[in-house]
């Protein structure tokens, strides 16, 4: 029988009656006093459910009548009570029951499950496909749309929170918005952005934020706090949820494994859980998976390139990757590139990537090699190599004494770096350009590989030397592809490539949600 729009039955204030005995198999009229006793009482009652092996009985009752049947039935059961062969009579009040018909029962609790929606009663007409799940009332507007859904075939919401709105979340949020009519049309899937926070504060919309998004954070009071969110996702009842940390952030990663418990899938263009110690890097992929949850990040390495999916397709598949090599950073693709053929000082191209959005929130991060050396470490992780970030041999462009200064008075002392990169730059062989290169070699069966990260100079003619603009390239070298590596080169670095890449991560979710 097919699905029906007018077979959905929703009824709230509702209650359970739990009756539990030690061992009634066998015993004839049981179910028989059960029913009377109610009766009697003048109870109704609705979907029943037998626990063959706890020998039990659960029963919906509305639940101004729940106290009434608990007590009718501790009445009628006095002597087994007292014997134990009755062991608890009692109600879980404040649940819902949802009736329905659907084809595929399987896909609806599978798709409960991943929202942490667990039925506490469930009986099913076979012969029909008529079901009736009973749930607490706190999720029973969530288990409702996501059945609606599923049978109706209507768009599936996905609730996004967005985290951190400035270069990549700014121009996420755009995309979003832009995009969401068309993905609804082609895909049947309703993307909405409910929350939306930055350093300070956290602004929620349940409906959706429009292109006036921006005033509403802004407008906003709540300071931003992850609980916060849990709390707003939980009052709302909120399916598919998708936090998206587009931040740097070194605090906001502690959240990953709350959100994870908390029912959201995670995307994050943020490569500082991926490189923190590997306790903790597997403490997290555990917690996923007890809860059903996965956390993507195509773009913590090249951006929007898709990298990370190859790689991992590639070892899955069992083939040998013997080193990866290459230019990592856009950032200083972008300063090596054009500080190698122009006669620019190195602080005012350096500027340049800063302002094209290429570098990190601190551009020390990515003239420390910090940020090459990240994404080394997570290439080498998704080949199941256990190194440390300290394990990294990592050649530091920033001078010592600039280390430890504040963001800005970095920015006003760059020019002190121009005349030692002048030297290196005129100290080269004849047609050489400088070059950013990340380099991850040695033997990748063992636990750990080599992991390079430093200024080289190559010949001006060689794929290294040829790269423009802030294209990064990555040359993957394996046993089946022998000497040829294989080569993926592109935008490294920038808004919009990451930001789109960060899309095609939620889409990816929202696709398997
Ligand atoms: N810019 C690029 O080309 C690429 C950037 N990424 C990564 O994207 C992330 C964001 O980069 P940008 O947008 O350029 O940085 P940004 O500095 O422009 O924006 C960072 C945002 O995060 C917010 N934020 C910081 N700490 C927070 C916290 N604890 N809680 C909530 N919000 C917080 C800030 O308020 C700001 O809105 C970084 O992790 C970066 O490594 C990844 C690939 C490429
Ligand atoms: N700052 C980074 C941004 C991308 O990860 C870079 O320049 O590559």
């Amino acid at each position: 029988m097919k699905a029906n729009a007018n077979e959905i039955k929703f009824f709230k204030n509702r209650s359970i009656i739990k009756f539990e005995g030690a061992d009634f198999l066998g015993e004839i009229g049981i179910d028989g006093r059960v029913f009377k006793a109610l009766t009697l009482a003048r109870i109704s009652v609705g979907v029943i459910s037998q626990q063959a092996v706890e020998n039990g009985l659960s029963i919906l009752v509305h639940e101004d009548d729940s106290e009434k049947a608990v007590t009718c039935l501790i009445e009628e059961f006095a002597p087994e009570r007292k014997s134990g062969k009755v062991s608890q009579i009692y109600s879980i009040n404040n649940v819902s029951v949802i009736g329905f018909v659907a084809d595929d029962l399987n896909k609806i609790l599978s798709e409960l499950a991943r929202n942490n929606v667990f039925p506490l009663l469930l009986n099913q007409n076979s012969s029909e496909k008529r079901i009736n799940i009973v749930v607490t009332s706190s999720q029973d507007e969530k288990t409702k749309n996501i059945i609606e859904s599923e049978i109706f075939k209507k768009p599936k919401t996905v609730h996004l929170a967005i985290i951190g709105h400035g270069n990549v979340g700014k121009t996420l949020i755009e995309q979003v918005l832009h995009s969401s009519e068309e993905i609804k049309r082609r895909k049947n899937i309703h993307l909405k952005v409910v929350a939306v926070a930055n350093s300070r504060k956290i602004a929620f919309n349940k409906k959706g934020f429009d292109n006036t998004w921006s005033d509403e954070v802004f407008a906003a009071e709540k300071s931003s706090n992850v609980d916060e969110l849990i709390n707003f996702s939980k009052e709302n009842q909120l399916e598919n949820l998708i936090v998206v940390d587009n931040t740097a952030s070194v605090d906001f990663v502690k959240n990953y494994q709350a959100l994870a418990e908390n029912g959201f899938d995670l995307v994050s263009s943020n490569k500082i859980f991926n490189t923190l110690p590997i306790e903790e890097y597997r403490k997290l992929r555990y917690t996923l998976n007890k809860n059903n949850k996965r956390y993507l990040y195509e773009t913590n390495v090249g951006a929007g390139l898709p990298l990370i999916d190859t790689i991992k397709l590639l070892h899955l598949s069992g083939e040998n990757i013997t080193r990866i090599k290459g230019v990592f950073s856009g950032t200083l693709s972008y300063v090596f590139n054009n500080f190698s053929l122009r006669d620019d000082k190195f602080s005012t191209i350096v500027n340049e990537a800063l302002e094209k959005g290429f570098t990190e929130p601190d551009p020390r991060e990515d003239l420390s090699g910090n940020d090459v050396a990240r994404k080394l470490l997570i290439l080498a992780r998704e080949l199941d190599l256990i190194n440390e970030f300290s394990d990294i041999n990592i050649q530091n462009l920033v001078p010592e004494a600039l280390l430890s200064v504040s963001k800005q008075e970095f920015l006003s002392r760059l020019e002190e770096l121009d005349e030692e990169y002048d030297k290196i730059k005129k100290n080269q062989e004849p047609n050489h350009v400088l070059r950013y290169v990340g380099d991850l070699h040695g033997d990748l069966q063992k636990e750990k590989g080599e992991l390079d990260v430093k200024l080289i100079s190559v010949p001006a003619t060689s794929a290294l030397g040829q790269l423009k603009g802030s294209d990064s390239i990555f040359e993957i070298y394996t046993e089946s592809y022998g000497e040829n590596p294989i080569v993926i080169m592109g935008a490294g670095a920038g808004a919009k490539v990451t930001a789109r890449g960060v899309f095609g991560d939620i889409l990816r979710l929202s696709e398997t949600k």
